[in-house]
């Protein structure tokens, strides 16, 4: 159905109208019969596009299925995510590639692109059928162990050297496995010592990020740097860049708003991978966004039901949802970012780093009709109950976030409207 999208303030800059025709692409004039949506005082972003997103299906469809997640990206301005590969069975062939693909396809609510595991079973040691993911009709184009580290560095070099040649990237959990140890739960410093709970230091992350930019460098690779949680690895990239190493970083909401002292109730609801930091990191991460030497916004949403959440702090799972919340947490962490950065670091650049060449595109015609409408002023009360997630992990719970998502369109079809599942 074709439409009109009436008024919008396009990047939060001149008001214009956006005319879409039946086959989802914006146009030049208004298309004979088109439906209106009434867009005065919102602003026009293209949708967002999550690097990061584990939608748990198969294995997990108690936690999120692959339509349920799709419905919680829609409902957080979200047009397209990238579906980790630590599923069950793991994301390692084209046949399970394709089959994620299929299913976000299915669901119809917004691209899914699978995320290939870089190692078979995500065991660490055998590569997984990197070339073939590839080539199946999923065309995976990132490859990640996410929820583990590719910590061998002879099995990443071999990585990066296999994706170069198809344009691939891997994008890296940065965790020393021996110097954040197997118990490891929370950030280590004073307070992990005061709780009583076994620290995961900021070196373990750092160490993993500085070798693999160097593989990077060695392979002329690209790296991706998933959830950089340290002002050190900051520098480490910051570095890197500046070298014209290829690597890309992302952040995740939570990194940029939470502190690790809220771990003083031991609610495992803060318990995620990497922990949380101290405010010292938040800043370091604030600034690198804002100064580009953090790429993009990624969720890390992270649905675990309650069953494995609701335990002792030690053993509870890590992880926390993010994609209905991913928008008011940015423009409330970081306000001073201008709408056309929130479009560069949540849309723009994350479909330029996942090769989505239909996604973050301009809003001109010729365009494929993926657009978020936001209301700047509004203020959203977070509600863990009213969620489209399976899963209620939600840190935000209870919390005042700036901004609202009112409409959502993919490829023309309205997802989301007036804020609830259209
Ligand atoms: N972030 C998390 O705390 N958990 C993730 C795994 C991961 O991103 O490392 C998960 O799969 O639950
Ligand atoms: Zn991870
Ligand atoms: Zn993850």
């Amino acid at each position: 159905m074709s439409l009109v999208i009436k008024g919008a303030s396009l990047l939060g800059e001149t008001s214009a109208d956006l005319y879409v025709d039946d086959a989802g692409v914006l146009v030049d004039s208004a298309p004979a019969g088109a439906a209106t949506i009434d867009a005065e005082g919102l602003v026009a972003l293209p949708g967002l596009v999550d690097l990061h997103t584990h939608l748990r299906e198969p294995g997990r469809e108690d936690a999120e299925t692959i339509l349920t997640g799709s419905q919680a990206a829609a409902l957080g301005g979200y047009t397209a995510v990238l579906a980790m590969a630590n599923t069950s069975p793991v994301t390692d062939t084209a046949e399970a590639a394709t089959r994620v693909w299929e299913l976000g396809r299915e669901a119809g609510l917004v691209h899914v692109q699978p995320v290939g595991a870089v190692t078979r079973g995500l065991g660490g040691e055998e590569l997984a059928e990197l070339g073939l993911m590839n080539r199946s009709r999923a065309g995976v184009t990132v490859f990640s162990d996410d929820g583990r580290c590719v910590h061998d560095a002879r099995v990443m070099r071999r990585a990066l050297e296999y994706v170069k040649a198809f344009g691939g990237v891997v994008s890296q959990h940065s965790q020393d496995p021996a110097l954040a140890g197997p118990a490891a739960c929370c950030h280590e410093g004073e307070l992990s010592g005061r709780l009583g709970l076994p620290g995961w230091p900021g070196i373990a992350e750092e160490v993993i990020v500085a070798r693999d930019v160097m593989l990077a460098r060695h392979t002329g690779s690209r790296v991706h740097v998933a959830h950089v949680s340290t002002a050190g690895s900051v520098e480490v990239v910051r570095w890197a860049k500046a070298q014209g190493i290829s690597v890309t970083a992302e952040v995740t909401p939570h990194h940029l708003l939470l502190t690790t002292d809220l771990l003083t109730g031991y609610d495992p609801t803060f318990k995620v991978n990497p922990p949380l930091r101290p405010q010292e990191d938040v800043e370091a991460l604030r600034a690198a966004l804002a100064d580009g030497t953090i790429d993009a916004v990624a969720t890390d949403h992270a649905p675990h039901a309650r069953h494995d959440k609701e335990h002792a702090f030690v053993d509870a799972a890590f992880g926390m949802l993010g994609l209905e919340t991913a928008l008011g947490v940015v423009r409330t962490a970081v306000p001073d970012l201008s709408w056309a950065d929130v479009a560069r670091v949540m849309s723009v650049t994350p479909a330029r780093i996942a090769g989505l060449a239909d996604q973050g595109q301009a809003l001109a015609p010729g365009s494929p009709a993926h657009v978020v409408l936001v209301d700047p002023d509004a203020t959203v009360t977070v509600d863990r109950e009213a969620s489209a997630s399976l899963s209620r992990n939600n840190p935000w719970h209870g919390r005042e976030l700036g901004a609202r998502v009112v409409h959502t369109v993919y490829g023309g079809r309205v997802t989301v409207r007036d804020g609830v599942l259209a």
